[in-house]
């Protein structure tokens, strides 16, 4: 919807027929965006040599656990100069790659940049004002990329910190369900908001061992989405967590990227040595190690330290 917004040829590729004939007759995508009126520019198909074939860019935007086989199926139909920039949230389970890092390895000669931010796909698709981050290691593409995909309502920043805005994208999904947890059961406001900042702690330092800079942490693909995701039930992930916290059933839910993120973010963490007891938590919460009342009171009662 942003790039059709801003006049670009846009074409989408769907396995879903059904989806792709009401989006090209009725210009909306009932399944996942409700009776929202798309741009009628944009031009679904299930074809994907006749969607890819000269396009200049590519977005990526699949879930993260599916993002390294879905695009190992395009990969050929790709064209060689464009840039395919990756809007997926997640660390991938087995591996504990970032997102960049499976593509690199898919698509090993393509400019590899990620879209991230505070940006509810429905809010985007309304037009509503949204500004995010768009990061790639070369500095003139990340600012060309900047210029194509902002808008009159979609407001594009641009870095090379690629790692960085990969990192607060994939966390702040783990963290969400953390709050959501905490307010499902009923622990309150105070609660969420020390789970929020002492668990962006805990991003700030997996950020600072991964190499990334802090600049990007505290910008809007790192704070400015945690702020949205764990603060509103709009964001899947802490409408997940409100789930688990109120012991709702948890099976049929729309995607939750963190579910699949906590556990191998807790890994890395644990290998690498950071400390990151929020996340850890999250990961014993949905392993059903533990429970809500267990974990917090664990939190709350950890040996008393310096706020750093
Ligand atoms: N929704 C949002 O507000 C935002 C989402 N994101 C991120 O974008 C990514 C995708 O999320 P979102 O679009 O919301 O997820 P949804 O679950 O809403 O949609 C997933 C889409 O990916 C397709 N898909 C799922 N699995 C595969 C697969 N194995 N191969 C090919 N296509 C597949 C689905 O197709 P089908 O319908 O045929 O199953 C569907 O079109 C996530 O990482 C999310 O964190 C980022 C910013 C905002
Ligand atoms: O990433 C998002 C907003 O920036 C969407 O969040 P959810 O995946 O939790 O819905």
């Amino acid at each position: 919807a942003m790039t059709a917004s801003s006049g670009h040829d846009t074409r989408l590729y769907a396995r879903d027929h059904e989806m792709v004939a009401i989006l090209n007759a009725q210009h909306q995508n009932p399944h996942y965006l409700g009776d929202i009126e798309l741009p009628k520019g944009i031009r679904a198909s299930t074809d994907a040599a006749a969607v890819l074939d000269g396009a200049d860019t590519v977005l990526a935007v699949i879930p993260a656990q599916a993002m390294r086989d879905g695009l190992s199926k395009l990969k050929t139909l790709i064209p060689q100069s464009a840039p395919v920039i990756l809007c997926a949230k997640g660390i991938e389970r087995g591996t504990g790659r970032l997102m960049s890092e499976v593509v690199a390895e898919v698509l090993p000669d393509h400019t590899i940049a990620a879209l991230s931010g505070p940006s509810f796909a429905t809010d985007v698709a309304r037009g509503l004002p949204t500004a995010v981050t768009i990061a790639c290691a070369d500095a003139t593409i990340a600012e060309e990329l900047a210029a194509i995909l902002s808008g009159p309502a979609f407001r594009c920043y641009s870095t090379t910190d690629l790692k960085g805005v990969e990192i607060g994208g994939a966390l702040k999904n783990v963290l969400a369900i953390a709050a959501g947890a905490a307010i499902g059961r009923g622990y309150g406001a105070s609660a969420q908001a020390a789970l929020v900042t002492r668990g962006f702690a805990e991003l700030r330092r997996i950020a600072q061992a991964m190499g990334a800079k802090p600049e990007t942490i505290m910008g809007l693909s790192g704070l400015g989405d945690l702020m949205l995701t764990c603060s509103s039930p709009q964001s899947r992930n802490y409408s997940y967590g409100l789930a688990l916290g109120r012991g709702e059933d948890l099976s049929n839910r729309p995607l939750a990227e963190g579910v699949a993120t906590a556990p191998i973010a807790a890994e890395l963490c644990e290998r690498h040595a950071i400390a990151a007891p929020i996340i850890a938590a999250v990961a014993a919460l949905l392993a059903g190690k533990i429970t809500i009342n267990e974990a917090v009171t664990a939190l709350i009662n950890r040996p008393l330290k310096s706020e750093d």
